[in-house]
């Protein structure tokens, strides 16, 4: 029999703290952001990006406001290098931000990275080693003490020597025990303990402790629970800044960063939308817009989102998705009816100030500076809410509740017919042509009315066209629908019945104009609407009645009967 191949996997293992804290937490501040796309997300790109493109990239973080920024891996090669040297040289480093720079635990390499920063204000020294069972087994051939002793602490001594042998610069330290989270709890203690001592780490001067998910391979509550174990049981807490750098393989960096924050740690590393390794770093833009839309201020700034998705996609070379968190294109967009129908009520029934609740719109696509044009899209999967959104945005038609469920079967006809999306332009124009246009075989062409104030009626004479033949109609009644309808009945021969009646203005001032959607029946037909628009509110109203009883006449196929006096 064959073997099932998902034994050759373990489980992971849950960590003992049993009194647990961060289920409990509420994330009520930003933390400190650490963006690594300039080396961990730059690593990961297929070209990695040049000198231009490293600008591009370094000062949009800028702009969004990162005060920490790991600029490089400057002894990877003379391109990472020469970056460094050029952000130093050409002073392009803003006082509030400092760089950072990565570097293994190899001293060649730590001394190449110093010269890379020589002349710098401020920067911090990113030292890591491996720590977990399987790189001192398969890599290191080294027992726990050797990696402790002579990766970990002793290149934290040399690093701290190059500082002190170059005392121009303002120098910061930060250590990752790499693959953390696939390391035994009490040794990444033991290594961060004695990093910490001979970093010389303080309360003032603490260190930054940067606990990775290299690979993530747990489920996001017990990286939490590691964070949460470190921050109680290292020996000076007080004397370090307790980062995080989630990866994303389990497709839970998100969620693992946002616990992780809860457990205790005071900083992120992570890069925008997610570039990295494999399936990626940790969506620093997720998690920020994640506080952001339960009311934290995030202290970066994504109000132009689709700008800074442009740059991150010419640097890094690589599309972001369309369905990807906050920016992806179609994430504001709903097609499905009831989706629809529920955004359009709760738009109509918000007011200014409102606090934020709009059904499947967990943000407002406007403060990332999108707008509410794709919010509905209209597909087979829509209903009249969708359809009746659009009008009224794009057009400022307000359609009454029944009109909308007689259009919709009018667009869902013409949409089961191509099977495609229907835009705006498309809805208008069926609009347009079903109603609006819907002025054959009879066509308003004037009108004139006089008030018979004693009697309380008006006279209405009104010139039409039928099959673009002059015809003259009076009429008597309580206004001017009323007295329009008795001469037009007369004419035809049938009853027509007003059912109901809707009026409202499009636009203002010199360009408003009057829409009018009357639903009628002609004769024992079922009823049914007509439309129009028109400057003047009595001419909308006697073209919309053409609309209808012309839409009436052409379902009945009768129109070749209609009579003529
Ligand atoms: C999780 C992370 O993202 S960590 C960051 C990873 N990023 C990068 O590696 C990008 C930049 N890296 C590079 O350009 C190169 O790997 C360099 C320049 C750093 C090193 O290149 P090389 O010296 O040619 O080594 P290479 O990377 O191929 O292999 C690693 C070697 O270093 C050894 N090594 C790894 N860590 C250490 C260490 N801390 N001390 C000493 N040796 C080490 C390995 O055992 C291996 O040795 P071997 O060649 O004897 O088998
Ligand atoms: C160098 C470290 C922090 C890293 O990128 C990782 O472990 O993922
Ligand atoms: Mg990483």
């Amino acid at each position: 029999m064959l073997k099932d191949p998902s034994t050759k996997y373990r489980s992971f293992k849950p960590v003992h703290l049993r009194d647990r804290q961060w289920p409990d937490t509420v994330l009520t501040r930003a933390p400190i952001w650490l963006s690594t796309d300039l080396r961990d997300g730059n690593q990961a790109l297929i070209e990695p990006m040049n000198v231009e493109r490293k600008l591009r990239m370094f000062r949009e973080l800028i702009r969004i406001g990162f005060k920490e920024i790991e600029v490089g891996f400057p002894s990877a090669s003379q391109t990472e290098f020469d970056f460094v040297r050029q952000l130093i040289e050409k002073n392009m480093i803003p006082d509030d931000v400092t760089i950072q720079v990565l570097t293994p635990a190899r001293e060649e390499l730590i001394r190449r990275s110093f010269e890379s920063l020589k002349g710098a204000k401020r920067a911090i020294v990113h030292v890591y080693n491996a720590v977990a069972p399987i790189m001192r087994r398969v890599v290191f051939n080294m027992s726990q003490d050797q990696v402790l002793n002579e990766l970990a602490v002793k290149h934290a001594r040399l690093a701290r020597q190059l500082a002190d042998e170059n005392p121009g610069t303002d120098w910061r330290f930060e250590y990752s025990p790499e693959m953390f989270s696939g390391t035994e709890l009490d040794f990444s203690k033991r290594v961060v303990d004695a990093v910490v001592e001979a970093f010389g780490a303080t309360r003032e001067k603490p260190l930054i402790i940067n606990l990775p998910s290299t690979v993530e391979h747990s489920t996001p509550n017990i990286f939490a629970d590691m964070v949460e174990w470190m921050h109680r049981n290292v020996a000076k807490r007080e004397a370090i800044i307790l980062s995080i750098h989630p990866h994303n393989d389990r497709g839970t960096g998100t969620a693992a960063g946002e616990f992780a924050l809860m457990a205790g740690a005071d900083r992120i590393e992570g890069t925008l939308f997610g570039n990295g390794e494999r399936t990626g770093n940790f969506d620093v833009v997720n998690l920020a817009l994640n506080l952001y839309s339960q009311g934290v201020d995030p202290q970066l700034d994504f109000s132009d989102i689709d700008a800074i998705r442009q740059v991150v996609e010419y640097c890094n070379q690589l599309p972001v998705h369309p369905r990807h968190p906050y920016v992806g294109d179609l994430v504001y967009t709903s097609f499905s009816g009831s989706h629809q129908d529920a955004i359009k009520k709760a738009f109509a029934a918000r007011k200014e100030d409102d606090i934020w609740e709009m059904p499947y719109l967990p943000l407002d696509p406007k403060d990332l500076g999108r707008s509410y044009e794709a919010v509905i899209r209209v597909n087979s999967q829509s209903g009249k809410g969708g359809i009746s959104y659009l009008l009224e945005h794009e057009y400022g038609l307000s359609l009454p509740r029944r009109l909308q469920i007689e259009f919709s079967q009018v667009v869902q006809e013409a949409m089961d017919e191509s099977g495609r999306e229907m835009t705006a332009e498309d809805i208008g124009g069926i609009f347009t042509q079903q109603y609006f246009d819907a002025q054959q075989p009879y066509a308003y062409v004037a009108h004139h009315l006089v008030e018979d104030s004693k009697r309380n009626e008006v006279e209405l004479s009104t010139e039409i066209e039928i099959d673009g033949r002059a015809q003259k109609l009076s009429g008597r009644g309580n206004g001017p629908i009323d007295a329009f309808i008795a001469g037009l009945s007369q004419l035809l021969g049938e009853k027509i019945a007003v059912v109901d009646y809707h009026e409202h203005a499009i636009g203002s001032g010199a360009d408003a104009a009057a829409a009018t959607y009357i639903e009628l029946r002609l004769g024992d037909s079922k009823a049914l609407f007509g439309a129009a628009r028109d400057p003047n509110i009595v001419t909308a109203s006697l073209k919309a009645i053409l609309s209808g009883v012309n839409r009436a006449l052409a379902l009945r196929g009768s129109v070749g009967e209609r009579r003529v006096a």
